[in-house]
């Protein structure tokens, strides 16, 4: 049962559409384009604060240019327009501040939107997610997904997408102003495009190898902090810290040079730009400078053609900048929506929720059941099975008999090969989930607590429950004992592992739960961790106040659990081999009789 769903009790109420599987690049953009569309205004206004900040940043060596060509160096230079002239420059310098300034804001908050968006989708559709889908996606994969792919995302919007809208028009609007200022001279400027391509496509490949191992080297180390941090009481009951310490030095250094590499190319990348522009610059000195002097150009229009030239190279390199982003993006993007088009196994009957509610009783009918996690490994064998509303069942069996397999069937976790599972004689597929998941009140091995206090743990987190019903419950549970000596009681904050509470203890506030929630079939995986007589007396006391009038399923590890069961079911190969209350199985000195007296430490022969 270890790997249930952790927000059993919560209804999952996020709906998505859900695309076909393996999704190629387009499929991908057109799923970012259904993100995008809701904010198309945002996006419009954007890029008309991009051309206003972009125009009045063009206009500034323009009118320079007018300056001093037509005032200055034409001898009509006045003190008045002198001012005007710097008045305007500063008002075009503040114009651009000004739409940059919005606009960066505007983008900063359609990405971050849409990227939350993302991410509420993602979470959301994780959560729909059969526990089929959990056995084979890794936690770590599945966090990645929401937090670093759709970091990633956020910043294709952040950085390339508008890299793409400035630069790119940048760049057309300076190649314009260069043709009306000399078209010649823009030829020649233009002639350096292929070296400029020639370098960007020498350099992208190897940028995009540095970039990745970088990638790949932060993965490397984050996953072997988490995996430490995970087993830190084995790292320390081993005395592994010093192995682990030379394992993640070499991570680290790994990491460190990667990123050097990374660094380095990137300013190599730069600079052959930024040689690139001094060099043409160079260049129109001498041509133009030349030409200024034999007086066929205006000298106004050489200052301001150096100006654009010089201005020419930072789109491009911005650009080419973004284009190892761009690919990461696309890779995270390919991910995100291959995990949005999965759908869940395991989904609601479309005739189920037609039929009025009604209270569950509590009956239960495995009728034929066969199931396995692979098909042809059956781990569940043509199980019959019937228990009436509220018996209390004891399911005992060694290690892999398939007890927790019989109780992930009754929760709908899988679904059954063949045969089938009914609660008050209707097949479990024909329960919406949300239904079955209210009528049946699970207790892990290792009950899940989340991050918070101890009643929202107890309520979770529905502040619709009195907290008078929450300490009622803990106080019927014997848990108010526990509580009280917390340090703020009820409000005492809990880790997400529970840290500081034993498993008994645990399993104590997860008892609470099911005295708030009322469902009407209670599963109990007990806790195997040893524990001491207090709290196993505890344990006991409170499973006899929950299955009051319940139907009651226990898998005891303990066999002292469950010798008071109505029944007690003995399962060897997903089988039930042995079926009676505590004393009839005793008395057929079978398979049971050898579990028992193994517990209590004694073999038959004796
Ligand atoms: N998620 C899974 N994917 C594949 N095989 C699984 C999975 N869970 C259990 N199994 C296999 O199914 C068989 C039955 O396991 P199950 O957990 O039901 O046994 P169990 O009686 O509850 O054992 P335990 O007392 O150790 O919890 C075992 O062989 C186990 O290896």
């Amino acid at each position: 049962m270890a790997r249930a769903i952790d927000n059993w009790q919560l209804d999952n109420k996020t709906a998505l559409n859900h695309p076909k599987q393996d999704t190629p690049y387009s499929s991908v953009w057109r799923l970012l384009l259904a993100y995008v569309w809701p904010l198309r205004l945002t996006f419009v206004l954007v890029f008309v604060c991009i051309l206003f900040a972009i125009t009045a940043d063009l206009l500034q060596p323009y009118l320079v240019k007018v300056f001093i060509d037509d005032y200055l160096l034409a001898g009509h230079g006045e003190y008045r327009q002198l001012i005007l002239f710097a008045g305007i420059y500063f008002a075009l310098s503040l114009t651009d501040f000004f739409f940059t300034y919005v606009q960066n804001n505007l983008l900063q908050f359609a990405g971050q939107n849409i990227v939350a968006r993302v991410r509420k989708s993602l979470f959301g559709h994780i959560g729909l997610q059969s526990i089929s889908f959990f056995d084979r996606n890794p936690r770590g994969n599945l966090i990645t997904h929401v937090s670093s792919d759709t970091e990633t995302l956020s910043q294709f919007f952040s950085q390339v997408l508008l890299s793409l809208m400035r630069d790119g028009l940048t760049l057309i609007l300076i190649i314009f102003m260069m043709v009306r200022l000399d078209w010649t001279s823009t030829l020649y400027c233009l002639a350096l495009l292929p070296v400029i391509a020639f370098i960007a496509v020498s350099f992208r490949s190897y940028m995009r190898k540095t970039y990745q191992n970088a990638r790949t080297q932060i993965s490397r180390l984050v996953s072997f902090v988490a995996e430490n941090l995970a087993g830190m009481n084995i790292v320390q009951a081993f005395h592994q810290q010093e192995e682990q310490g030379s394992r993640f030095r070499e991570r680290n250094r790994s990491y460190y040079r990667a990123n050097l590499r990374e660094i380095r190319t990137s300013v190599l990348f730069n600079r052959s730009f930024d040689i690139l522009g001094n060099v043409s610059v160079a260049f129109l000195v001498w041509i133009g400078g030349k030409s200024v002097l034999n007086q066929e150009l205006e000298f106004g229009v050489l200052y301001a053609f150096i100006t654009y030239t010089r201005m020419f190279f930072q789109p491009i390199s911005a650009i080419t900048q973004q284009w190892s982003t761009l690919q990461s993006a696309t890779v995270s993007a390919g991910r995100i929506s291959n995990l949005l088009s999965v759908t869940p196994e395991i989904t609601d009957h479309p005739e189920g929720g037609k039929h009025p509610e009604e209270a569950v009783k509590g009956e239960v009918d495995f009728r034929n059941v066969t199931f396995g996690y692979q098909e042809a490994n059956p781990v569940i064998r043509d199980l019959d099975l019937h228990v009436e509303p509220g018996e209390t069942i004891g399911i005992v069996g060694t290690t892999g008999a398939g007890k927790s397999s019989l109780i992930s069937l009754l929760c709908r976790f899988y679904d059954v090969q063949s045969g089938s599972i009914h609660i008050d004689g209707k097949d479990i597929r024909y329960f919406p989930q949300s239904e079955l998941h209210r009528a049946i009140g699970l207790v892990q091995q290792e009950p899940f607590l989340y991050s918070g206090s101890v009643m929202d743990n107890v309520r979770l987190f529905d502040e619709t429950v009195a907290k008078e019903r929450v300490i009622e419950a803990c106080r019927l549970i014997g848990a108010d004992s526990i509580i009280g000596r917390m340090k703020h009681g009820y409000e005492t904050r809990l880790s997400e592992s529970g840290s500081g509470l034993s498993a008994g203890e645990r399993q104590l506030i997860s008892f609470a739960r099911i005295l708030v929630f009322k469902p009407s079939i209670l599963i109990l995986d007990e806790a195997t961790a040893n524990m001491d007589s207090y709290t196993e007396q505890l344990i006991q006391n409170a499973l006899e106040v929950v299955s009051y009038e319940r139907t009651t399923l226990v898998i005891a590890h303990r066999l002292s659990t469950i010798v008071h069961a109505d029944r007690i079911l003995v399962m060897k190969n997903g089988e039930i081999v042995e079926e009676g209350t505590h004393g009839q199985l005793l008395e057929i000195h079978g398979y049971y009789e050898q579990l028992y007296l193994h517990s209590l430490g004694r073999s038959k022969a004796e």
